[in-house]
């Protein structure tokens, strides 16, 4: 089990480094640019990375040891100080600490606990809504940029997605990324179908942070865009993605909610069938 644990750390861990490869992503940092962010870089990403390594397994650890929220938070916050110190005060990871670790703690519960499988991928989200969401639906007092989104906005962010299951990445972001790798797509085909998908329905704090209500509307409709001229799948996607990049990084605008929800699709899509097959016995008494 232990194995199994670290096995669904190291996913985690993958997928951040999946997400961080995608390349071009609008106003998002990758490999080749900084996108819509002067104080971060390819390299700022790495050493964050690198950072959160053992935090991941963690995770999935206290999953496994049927563990609250509470000790999820202190394990939380210890790996946002890793990442800081890693970075140099720099918030790269924030929000994929938190949602990419509650799913790494329901992937190490479902593993420990047949029982509690279902079937399909948002299992998970299920055991993060039933075992935690209660628990941090309501904000801390702390003040947080998602935290002004929702009260001056009304525009939901990490926690309100995670306290309901995560709908958008098991209805769009997991879907968009499955369908476009059933179609013959590469990772980077894949991701960018995956990650615009979300873009154009999620809605993304990080982008009313950085340009208000008007500047999410935009960005989703943008995105939307492309998705209906074809996506991936019609000639011509890469100068449009290019386009659009350039569009992100003028009105210096970052998706960086959409990005978590690449990198958990991506982790999700990794996980081990098995942890979302029906146990025997559970099915029987459904
Ligand atoms: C829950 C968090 C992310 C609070 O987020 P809040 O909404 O208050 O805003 P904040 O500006 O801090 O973070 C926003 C980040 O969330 C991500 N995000 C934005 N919108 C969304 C969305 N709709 N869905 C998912 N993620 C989103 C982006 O990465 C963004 O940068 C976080 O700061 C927190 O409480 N961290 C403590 C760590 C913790 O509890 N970990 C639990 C471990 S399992
Ligand atoms: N590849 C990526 N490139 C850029 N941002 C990403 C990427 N992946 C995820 N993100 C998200 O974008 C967030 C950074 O956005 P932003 O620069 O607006 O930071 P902030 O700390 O929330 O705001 P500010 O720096 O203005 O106080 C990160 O916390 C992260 O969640």
């Amino acid at each position: 089990m232990r194995r199994r644990l670290a096995g669904i750390g190291e996913l985690a861990v993958a997928a951040l480094a999946a997400e961080l490869a995608l390349d071009p992503k609008p106003g998002l940092v990758t490999p080749t640019r900084r996108g819509s962010h002067a104080d971060m870089e390819h390299a700022t990403f790495v050493a964050s990375i690198d950072a959160l390594r053992p935090y991941f397994a963690d995770c999935a650890q206290l999953g496994a040891a049927g563990a609250g929220f509470a000790p999820l938070q202190a394990r939380g916050l210890a790996a946002e100080r890793a990442m800081f110190a890693a970075t140099g005060g720099i918030n790269t990871h924030k929000g994929a600490v938190f949602s990419l670790g509650l799913l790494a703690a329901a992937a190490g519960r479902l593993a420990a606990r047949p029982a509690e499988r279902s079937a399909g991928a948002q299992a998970l989200g299920e055991v993060v809504r039933r075992c935690w969401g209660d628990d941090f639906a309501t904000p801390p007092a702390a003040p947080s940029n998602g935290r002004r989104a929702l009260r001056e906005h009304g525009v939901p962010g990490a926690r309100e997605h995670a306290a309901a299951g995560f709908p958008v990445l098991f209805a769009v972001t997991l879907p968009a990324l499955q369908a476009a790798l059933a179609r013959g797509g590469g990772e980077r085909e894949a991701g960018v179908h995956a990650l615009l998908s979300t873009m154009a329905v999620l809605p993304d704090t990080n982008l009313v942070h950085r340009g208000g209500p008007a500047g999410l509307a935009w960005a989703q409709r943008a995105s939307e865009a492309f998705v209906a001229a074809g996506s991936v799948f019609a000639a011509g996607w890469e100068a449009r993605l290019a386009a659009l990049c350039d569009e992100f990084e003028r009105r210096w605008l970052s998706p960086g909610g959409a990005a978590d929800l690449l990198a958990a699709a991506w982790f999700a899509h990794a996980l081990p069938d098995e942890l979302f097959a029906v146990a025997p016995h559970a099915a029987l008494v459904a």
